[in-house]
Parts: C-alpha cells; sequence; structure tokens
C-alpha cells in the first residue's frame, strides 16, 4: 500500500466561525466531509483556534487583571467545549478525533518534542485525527499568546509534514497595491516568502490574533523544513478539495 501523505491543516477562528460570533457547526461539517473524502491517500493533523471564540458565546467574566488573563481563562473554559463539537461532528462522519495541547517551550525541549512525534504517531497510524491548540493557561505573553499560525508550522516542520495548509479568511495574501484600491489579488506562487512581508497589512479579522504577518513568519519556519505552504480560505465549502483542483485562487509557498 502506498503511503499516505501527511497534512497539516491549520484553521484560524474566523474560519471557524464563519466570521460571525459563533461556532460554525457547518464549518466544522464541511472540514469533516473533505477529511472523509481525502482520507484513503491523506492523512490529517488539525491545528485548531476557536477555544476563546467558542467560550465568548456564553460567557463575560468579571477581571480586574490584565486581559490576556482573562484570554487565559476564557480558553480553559472554551477548550473542551470545542473538542466536544470536533468530536460529535467527525464522528458523525466516521472520523476519530483527539486533543493534543502544545506550549511553545515543548519545541524546545528535545525529550517533549520526541513524546510529541511519538504520540501524533501513534494516533495517527491508529487513525484518530489529533486535533491541536496551544495550552493556553501557561502561554507567555513574550512568547505572543495567541499564536497558532506558529504553533502550526512548529508541529508541521517537528511531524515533517508533506503539506502544510492554513485556513483563514482571505483567498490567500493579496497584493498591498490591490488592497488598497479595495480589489483584492491574490499572489498565487512564490518562492521567497521574505517577499509577501512588503504587502501585508497590519490588520487583522474580528477573532483574529495574528494576522497576515504572523502567517509569513509561520511560512519562515516550514520553508526551513522544506515544506509547502498554502494559505487558503476557509469560509469556502470544500475549501481544500478546491484548492487541490484549483478552483479557487488561494497562495502557494514553494
Ligand atoms: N496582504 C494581505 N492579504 C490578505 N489579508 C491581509 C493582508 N494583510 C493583512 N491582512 C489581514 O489578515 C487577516 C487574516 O489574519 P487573522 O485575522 O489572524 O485570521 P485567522 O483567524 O484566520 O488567523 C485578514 O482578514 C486581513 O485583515
Ligand atoms: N488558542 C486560542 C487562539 C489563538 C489564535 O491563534 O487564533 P487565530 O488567529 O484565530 O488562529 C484559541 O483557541 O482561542
Amino acid at each position: 500500500m502506498q503511503k499516505k501523505k501527511r497534512i497539516l491543516l491549520k484553521v484560524g477562528s474566523n474560519t471557524l466561525t464563519k466570521e460571525t460570533d459563533n461556532l460554525s457547526r457547518g464549518k466544522i461539517e464541511d472540514i469533516a466531509n473533505q477529511i472523509a473524502i481525502l482520507k484513503k491517500e491523506y492523512e490529517f493533523i488539525i491545528v485548531s483556534s476557536g477555544a476563546i471564540a467558542v467560550a465568548k458565546q456564553f460567557v463575560k467574566l468579571e477581571s480586574q487583571q490584565d486581559s490576556v488573563f482573562v484570554k487565559q481563562a476564557l480558553a480553559s473554559i472554551g477548550q473542551p467545549h470545542l473538542i466536544r463539537i470536533y468530536q460529535e461532528i467527525f464522528r458523525s462522519y466516521g472520523l476519530l478525533t483527539s486533543q493534543c495541547l502544545l506550549s511553545y517551550s515543548d519545541f524546545e525541549k528535545e525529550e517533549s518534542k520526541s513524546n510529541i512525534v511519538n504520540t501524533i504517531n501513534v494516533l495517527v497510524n491508529n487513525d484518530y485525527i489529533p486535533i491541536i491548540n496551544e495550552n493556553d493557561t501557561v502561554a507567555t505573553d513574550e512568547i505572543k499568546f495567541g499564536d497558532n499560525d506558529k504553533l502550526g508550522a512548529l508541529t508541521a516542520a517537528l511531524l515533517g509534514v508533506d503539506l502544510f495548509i492554513i485556513a483563514t479568511n482571505t483567498n490567500g495574501i493579496y497584493t498591498r497595491e490591490s488592497l488598497a484600491t479595495n480589489t483584492p489579488k491574490t499572489i498565487e506562487e512564490v518562492t521567497d516568502y521574505k517577499d509577501l512581508k512588503q504587502e501585508v497589512l497590519p490588520s487583522k479579522s474580528s477573532h483574529g490574533s495574528g494576522g497576515m504577518l504572523s502567517k509569513i513568519e509561520a511560512v519562515s519556519v516550514t520553508k526551513k523544513a522544506n515544506i509547502e505552504t498554502w494559505i487558503v480560505n476557509g469560509l469556502e465549502d470544500h475549501f481544500i478539495l478546491n484548492a487541490f483542483e484549483n478552483k479557487v485562487p488561494f497562495t502557494k509557498i514553494k
């Protein structure tokens, strides 16, 4: 049997909420449906944001503390709900899921790195789809709390995946010029990711934490590991299948 290709899919909060204030079960169904279609040829590992967005749906925390602690507390409330929703929906598509919470500091310790690789290999080899998020409770401000793009890239590099897909709320990276005239035009393919930095604006979407710059920083990690990265529009239905069939514009960093 031919070895399956491995895809690390990073899904941002805006994709998961479809830019509303609520998590979209329809979007998680769309992801599950695509994985079910592709699972004969590809194995998936997901890095999913959304814990804070889910919690915000039904909780308003009172606190005099720094807003980072409030976000960390919201993530702690939202994460089990997020995973429950993934589990319920993926199960209905015949897919098994698990949860892994990782911290940036885990990527600096050889033993932790090897434990991450070994655990994820056991999961994937047994047809479980690991759903990874940052361990937000212990995240520190200096390490830039809330940057799952980078977490996805570090995980992709550590696991040596074949493809890193970042699902966001734009058709990839637009040229700065086209954004200025309100006629967004996607940069379809680049080999030198450094060229992309000058195209990025500081804007972020409503639930977003990192913005496009953090995606480009993530690409610097995957590029070093020789992994191709695609930045695709997760708001569209069938966004992974469409990218494979080149039906929608997206940015490919080779
Ligand atoms: N050149 C660019 N092309 C596309 N989006 C850009 C660009 N520069 C900045 N952005 C912003 O980056 C946002 C995506 O990042 P982010 O808000 O962090 O989303 P996510 O939740 O998917 O991680 C876009 O919605 C847009 O506001
Ligand atoms: N770990 C946090 C999200 C952090 C994050 O990077 O969000 P995003 O910019 O939407 O990918 C959460 O689950 O809400």
